[in-house]
């Protein structure tokens, strides 16, 4: 791995507005090199936007995204970075093989032999053409081309959503196979939360205009425990919660007749009635994507040093 223990992407103090409207505001962290980074928050919460300034195709408003130490959008950073929006970019009258074939044309560093491979694969005829193929096809041409270009950073905007379950299995693997063993870092958006923690070993997520989490997956999951109690034995609180959660940062609290659940992030041992369990991901992000409001959890690895953000508590 040739970046091993480097940072991929360090993000300062990024922001963009539109017109008058901050989109973003005030993202900072780190992505160490050689992660599969998902990026989540809800419809319009700026993923697009943050991946077009990495990728150098879209101008910050405020702060800075750097790719391997380099500026974005310098020449530098952009021949490290391949960037897959989310309408596929390819020419349907081309056929496969003509696809790749500008792909080596364009690139100077192009690796004919991986994307082929990855396109046969997929057992995706080369002599087709792009128009005629189906949505999971294109998907794997279009990643072809981005991995053939040798990126160390690869900016993929919600590459498996018109896939259908199976498809999507096979061509994460192929993806994360890839990506593996050549150590090429990924970040990409995705609201298929369910099926991140199989794609992820790290996390950001974006709401409302800022970051709320970033950090490992498995750093994430370990600071946050799920209390559930039977919800006649919980009385409420002073502060209108939950009796028992003071001393804990809450992200989100539910109850209905039977049950009251609470996702916390505990700040000392947890008693009484409650019972603790470690979530899953899916439970976190839903939580933090239900109360955007709740404190934001920036976990140490991510931590860029001298720009305010929160440690892991
Ligand atoms: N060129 C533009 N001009 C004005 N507003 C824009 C422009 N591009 C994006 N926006 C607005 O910025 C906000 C963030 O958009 P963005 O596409 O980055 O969000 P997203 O998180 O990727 O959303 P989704 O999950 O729906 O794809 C949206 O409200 C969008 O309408």
């Amino acid at each position: 791995m040739r970046d091993k223990g480097r940072t991929a992407l360090e993000v300062r103090g990024l922001g963009r507005r539109y017109g008058r409207r901050w989109v973003l505001r005030e993202a900072t962290f780190r992505l160490p090199a050689g992660r599969v980074c998902g990026l989540v928050g809800p419809n319009g919460a700026g993923k697009t936007t943050m991946l077009e300034i990495i990728a150098g195709l879209r101008e910050a408003s405020a702060g800075e995204a750097r790719v391997f130490g380099e500026p974005a959008g310098g020449v530098a950073a952009r021949q490290r970075v391949a960037f897959l929006p989310q309408e596929k970019p390819l020419f349907t009258r081309f056929t496969v093989a003509e696809t790749l074939r500008l792909g080596r044309e364009l690139n100077p560093h192009w690796d004919q032999e991986l994307a082929e491979g990855f396109v046969r694969a997929g057992s995706v005829p080369l002599d087709a053409k792009v128009g005629r193929l189906s949505g999971g096809q294109r998907t794997r041409v279009a990643l072809a081309v981005a991995l053939g270009k040798r990126p160390d950073l690869v900016l993929l905007d919600e590459p498996l959503a018109d896939l259908d379950p199976l498809v999507r299995r096979q061509t994460v693997a192929a993806l994360l196979g890839e990506v593996a063993e050549r150590g090429i870092t990924v970040l990409l958006s995705s609201h298929l939360v369910a099926e991140l923690d199989t794609l992820c070993d790290y996390l950001l997520l974006v709401a409302e205009g800022g970051l709320r989490l970033a950090g490992d997956v498995d750093e994430i999951i370990s600071v946050h425990r799920v209390l559930s109690a039977p919800t006649d034995r919980v009385p409420t609180g002073p502060d209108g919660l939950p009796a028992g959660l003071e001393h804990h940062t809450v992200v989100e609290t539910h109850d209905d007749q039977r049950y009251t659940t609470a996702l916390v992030r505990p700040g000392g041992p947890v008693g009484g009635f409650w019972d603790a369990a470690a979530p899953t991901l899916e439970e976190v992000v839903l939580a933090y994507l239900e109360q955007s409001s709740s404190a934001p959890l920036i976990s140490p690895n991510s931590y860029v040093p001298g720009v305010g953000s929160e440690v892991a508590k």
